[in-house]
């Protein structure tokens, strides 16, 4: 079944689409990726998405036109990624949307909104789409994130000691395999939200991250404002647990410096790029994780992942691509891989990585142009990712 995945992450910078032909074939998932595309979210449409994300206030018309709007551009990504990446072949486009409100209270996620209307994706393209993969798992008792963790949990499994995922995005993830035990996954906090968000500010909006950690790496450490951030609850919480930018904002940072007022920008950044470091390094050493294969744009910030190292000694640390899975296109094709699952009949989320009571079937389904055909239901779920470069059929 040729699958594309459409995503756009905490950072809502751009829409990033990955293609993939995939097979199961008795317990191996064969897949084949066949490129991927990040397009940029029109401005307007960014900037709209920016004066309605927590901690602003909103309105239903607001919501109506955001979902149609980030609807509009997935739907266009999707006849790009149609065109480019598949030769015009494809049999189903599986869409997350935009995450602009993931409602957690004490620990528990009570629901989770991604927008996206995936009607206007499934009209520009004719092809079914599968979307919302999150409310499920959410109504199943789990977090609802990560949902990467399937696609790490399968390429993982066959790799010595305990290796581990992670995800460096607005929002880190951490999936571990550890041997002869199921999948952990869960957010170890903030990757690059608190960092883009300084940088914001202290840019007056001119910039919005900072370009290979120039500034954290002109800047320093600041032990008091590490040991008030690093005080926030969240990072003691066990697993399973999820967070976003309801948390991790620029008013959250703004009172972090209130409390430890540091006057030099560069060391805000320093100190926040210490704090992701700090935090992922935390979440490994209590997991015994033995080596990481990282993605999510925060691997191309040399200064955070020589903050990693530092904080990770003796856990090789390598780029998702070693695994098959290249960093920039890893979430795209995680959500293609579950949109398969899910017109197989195969479950998506892995309960204890969201804590959910069962393994549900993650999504609902908009036909596209043509009746509805879902393939037989698999036989059984995968227990192993390949990842090739030759056809698999
Ligand atoms: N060259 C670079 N130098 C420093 N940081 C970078 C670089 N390239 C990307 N980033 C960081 O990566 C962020 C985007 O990462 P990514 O696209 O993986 O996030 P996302 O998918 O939106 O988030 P999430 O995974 O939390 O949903 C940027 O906002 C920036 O902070
Ligand atoms: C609610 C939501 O959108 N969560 C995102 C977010 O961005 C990173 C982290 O927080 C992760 O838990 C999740 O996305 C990834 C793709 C996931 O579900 O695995």
């Amino acid at each position: 079944m040729r699958v594309i995945g459409l995503m756009s992450g905490t950072s809502y910078d751009a829409v990033e689409a990955a293609a993939a032909d995939l097979v199961l074939r008795g317990d191996v998932l064969v897949m084949r990726p066949l490129g991927h595309l990040s397009v940029p979210y029109p401005g307007e449409l960014r900037e709209l998405i920016e004066g309605f994300l927590p901690p602003s206030e909103t309105t239903a018309r607001a919501v109506a036109v955001l979902d149609t709007g980030i609807g509009r551009a997935f739907a266009d990504v999707a006849v790009r990624a149609l065109r480019e990446l598949c030769g015009g072949e494809a049999d189903l486009v599986v869409s997350h949307g935009q995450t602009v409100y993931h409602w957690v209270e004490d620990g528990t996620v009570r629901g989770t909104l991604q927008l996206g209307q995936p009607a206007w994706i499934a009209e520009a393209t004719g092809l079914p789409v599968v979307s919302d993969l999150r409310s499920r798992d959410v109504a199943a008792g789990g977090q609802g994130a990560p949902l990467v963790a399937m696609t790490d949990a399968l390429a993982l499994a066959a790799l010595p000691g305990t290796p581990a995922a992670l995800n460096l995005g607005g929002i880190a993830n951490l999936t571990v395999v550890a041997p002869g035990a199921a999948p952990l996954a869960f957010d170890t906090g903030p990757a690059n939200a608190l960092m883009d968000a300084a940088v914001r500010h202290f840019t007056g909006g001119a910039l919005g991250y900072d370009e290979d950690g120039r500034r954290a790496g002109a800047g320093r450490t600041d032990p008091a404002l590490l040991r008030e951030l690093l005080n926030d609850p969240y990072y003691r919480r066990p697993a399973p647990k999820s967070t976003g930018k309801e948390l991790f904002h620029l008013p959250y940072l703004l009172q972090a410096l209130d409390a430890a007022p540091v006057p030099e920008p560069d060391d805000v950044l320093a100190t926040l790029a210490r704090l992701t470091a700090v935090t992922v390094a935390d979440a490994c050493r209590a997991h015994g994780v033995t080596s990481l294969a990282v993605s999510g744009g925060g691997a191309h910030n040399p200064v955070l992942m020589g903050m990693l190292a530092e904080e990770l000694p003796g856990v090789p640390l390598e780029a998702s691509d070693a695994l098959g899975l290249p960093s920039d296109a890893k979430e795209a094709l995680a959500f293609a891989l579950l949109g398969f699952l899910t017109v197989h009949g195969l479950p998506g989320a892995i309960p204890s990585g969201t804590g959910a009571h069962r393994a549900a079937l993650l999504g609902s389904i908009t036909p596209g142009r043509s009746p509805l055909r879902l393939p037989e239901p698999a036989a059984g779920p995968p227990r192993l990712l390949r990842v090739t470069g030759e056809p698999v059929w």
